[in-house]
């Protein structure tokens, strides 16, 4: 796959002045379903790095909230959802089935969340947490507590010392990587995709995860409202909104294939890495 003449221009800077001690960092960041977490599995697991998902402690967080009543899209919540996040024990596990070199890895990474050491994975990415997520990702003291827990597992400027990862970097997808949360990282993407492709792509993922079109609920156009109301959600919010790093590059995935999207990523790290 050729790389798109951002990625070449990006290839074509001098970066690196100084040696970096750290391990390589690559955030992602981008609206809803634009291919985020899957390209950056793949990533992590073509390249031997760590994979975070940020994503994930927003839904921990709202699961925990709706599981006791909360409403977080309700405003006399906040302080409550605050605690919530403050008192949650998140924590992540990813699987590498096996480490790959080529672009064709027999089966993808898989990511399982823990809340409370219970395995919520399935129960984070149901429509009704995703409804309240967005509402939950804009309170100030929420991202707050966010920001704490996944600097504790390693997200930060120095976390080659005494760090959770024993791996040889890191990639970490969200809204506001690149922005705050490794601002900076060696490399920010931007994925984008129209919101048409991301529907249909997200509707075949709650359908291959059990979810019955059927059912007369899931329809193409109301999972698209729905990611279009939460982006909205996500740009115009007070506190660190989804935008793209003025140093980011901008990828759209909507006439990529997933391979396609990894090997741009993976060949742009590896041309960085070699001028380091
Ligand atoms: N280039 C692509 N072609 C087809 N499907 C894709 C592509 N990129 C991602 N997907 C699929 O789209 C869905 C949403 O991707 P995901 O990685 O969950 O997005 P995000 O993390 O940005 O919300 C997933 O089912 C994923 O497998
Ligand atoms: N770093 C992050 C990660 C996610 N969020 C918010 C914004 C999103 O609407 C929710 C859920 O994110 P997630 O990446 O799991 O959502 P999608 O897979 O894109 O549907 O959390 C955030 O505000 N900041």
């Amino acid at each position: 796959m050729p790389l798109l003449p951002s990625f070449r221009l990006l290839l074509s800077r001098t970066y690196f002045t100084s040696a970096k001690k750290r391990p390589f960092q690559v955030a992602i960041d981008g609206p809803a379903a634009s291919g985020k977490s899957t390209t950056a599995k793949m990533v992590a697991q073509r390249l031997g790095f760590d994979y975070i998902d940020t994503g994930a402690f927003y839904r921990c967080v709202t699961l925990a909230a709706l599981s006791k009543g909360i409403n977080p899209s309700d405003p006399s919540n906040t302080g409550k959802i605050a605690s919530i996040a403050g008192e949650a024990q998140i924590s992540l596990e990813t699987v590498f089935p096996e480490r790959t070199t080529s672009s064709a890895s027999a089966s993808p990474p898989t990511t399982r969340v823990y809340l409370d050491s219970i395995d919520v994975s399935s129960e984070i990415r149901t429509a009704q947490v995703s409804k309240h997520v967005s509402a939950t990702a804009a309170i100030g003291a929420v991202r707050e507590a966010v920001l704490h827990k996944v600097r504790s597992i390693g997200a930060n400027d120095d976390f080659a010392e005494g760090a959770a990862t024993a791996r040889d970097g890191l990639v970490m997808d969200g809204r506001d990587i690149g922005t705050v949360v490794l601002p900076n990282a060696d490399l920010k993407i931007f994925l984008v995709a129209n919101s048409q492709v991301r529907a249909e792509r997200r509707l075949q993922e709650l359908i291959k995860n059990g979810a019955d079109p059927a059912s007369g609920v899931l329809q193409v156009e109301d999972v698209r409202k729905d990611l279009e109301q939460r982006d909205e959600l996500d740009r115009t919010r007070k506190v660190s909104p989804l935008k793209k790093a003025p140093d980011a590059v901008e990828l759209d995935t909507s006439g990529l294939t997933i391979e396609g999207q990894v090997d741009i990523i993976v060949s742009t790290v590896k041309g960085l890495q070699s001028r380091q």
